[in-house]
């Protein structure tokens, strides 16, 4: 997809690194929400944020997803700084770029199933029935192509989650950010919902930062990073040291 006003890039310039974070800190009044992160995300990777409730996991893929600038530190995403894009810059290039799942879907009310996971693309400028044609192919590969026509508040919180999945995957980001994705639903649901969220991942080479504190639920991504106290820690570069 086009990047908007952000000038092209080669999205992981010459080191393979997509995303990275450098020496992050960010503290709401007198709270640390976090407190140093350093780490690196390569295309396709699918990376869980781990920790205890309010470590600092939301408030790092806030950063990460440039939704929240850090105090201190960098992130950098396909070479880019995203403290030196303007508001604008940032805001296009999450539309481009990136896609969300958050807890509660925060589907449209107003709008179908159909029209919501064709939301993203309708914003990038697709023709309505380019954008519709390309959803409903997401929303049949989620299972929930029969609730196309459903508004969100005639559908089950799985079916709604699913729908979620297929308007974040509909725009083919290049990172999903997810935010405790199955966190509202039964554990068969939740399942389901990690099984078609990162098998479409490693299909269109999207990375994942998937923030979670189920380890059933990290047990889908490659590898971990732990959030404890503010500070995150790289578990695989951890265990590569010893
Ligand atoms: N907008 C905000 N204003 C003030 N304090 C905030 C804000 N966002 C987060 N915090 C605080 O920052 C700390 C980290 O919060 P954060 O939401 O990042 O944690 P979390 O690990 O995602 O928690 P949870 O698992 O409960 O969602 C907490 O102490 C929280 O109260």
């Amino acid at each position: 997809m086009s990047t908007g006003t952000v000038p092209a890039a080669d999205p992981t310039a010459d080191t393979g690194v997509l995303l990275s974070a450098n020496g992050l800190r960010k503290t709401y009044g007198t709270t640390p929400a976090l407190d140093g992160a350093d780490f690196a995300i390569r295309p396709g990777e699918i990376v869980a944020v781990m920790g205890p409730s309010g470590s600092g996991k939301s408030t790092l893929l806030h950063c990460l997803a440039g939704i929240v600038p850090p105090d201190e530190g960098q992130v950098r995403y396909a070479g880019r700084e995203l403290s030196a894009l303007s508001d604008a810059e940032r805001s296009a290039l999450r539309r481009s770029d990136f896609g969300f799942v958050f807890q509660f879907g925060q589907l449209v009310p107003e709008l179908t199933c159909l029209e919501n996971a064709a939301l993203p693309l309708r914003l990038a400028g697709t023709r309505r029935k380019e954008a519709e044609a390309q959803a409903a192919r997401w929303l049949e590969r989620l299972e929930v192509d029969d609730v196309r026509h459903h508004r969100p508040g005639q559908v089950s919180g799985g079916q709604g989650q699913r729908v979620a999945v297929a308007r974040a995957l509909a725009g083919m980001p290049r990172v999903v950010f997810a935010d405790e994705p199955t966190g509202a639903l039964d554990s068969l649901n939740g399942e389901r919902v990690m099984q078609l969220l990162t098998e479409a991942a490693r299909e269109t080479q999207a990375a994942v930062v998937l923030v979670t504190h189920e380890s059933r639920v990290a047990a889908y991504s490659d590898r971990e990073i732990v959030v404890r106290d503010g500070r995150a820690r790289d578990m695989s570069a951890m265990a590569g040291a010893v």
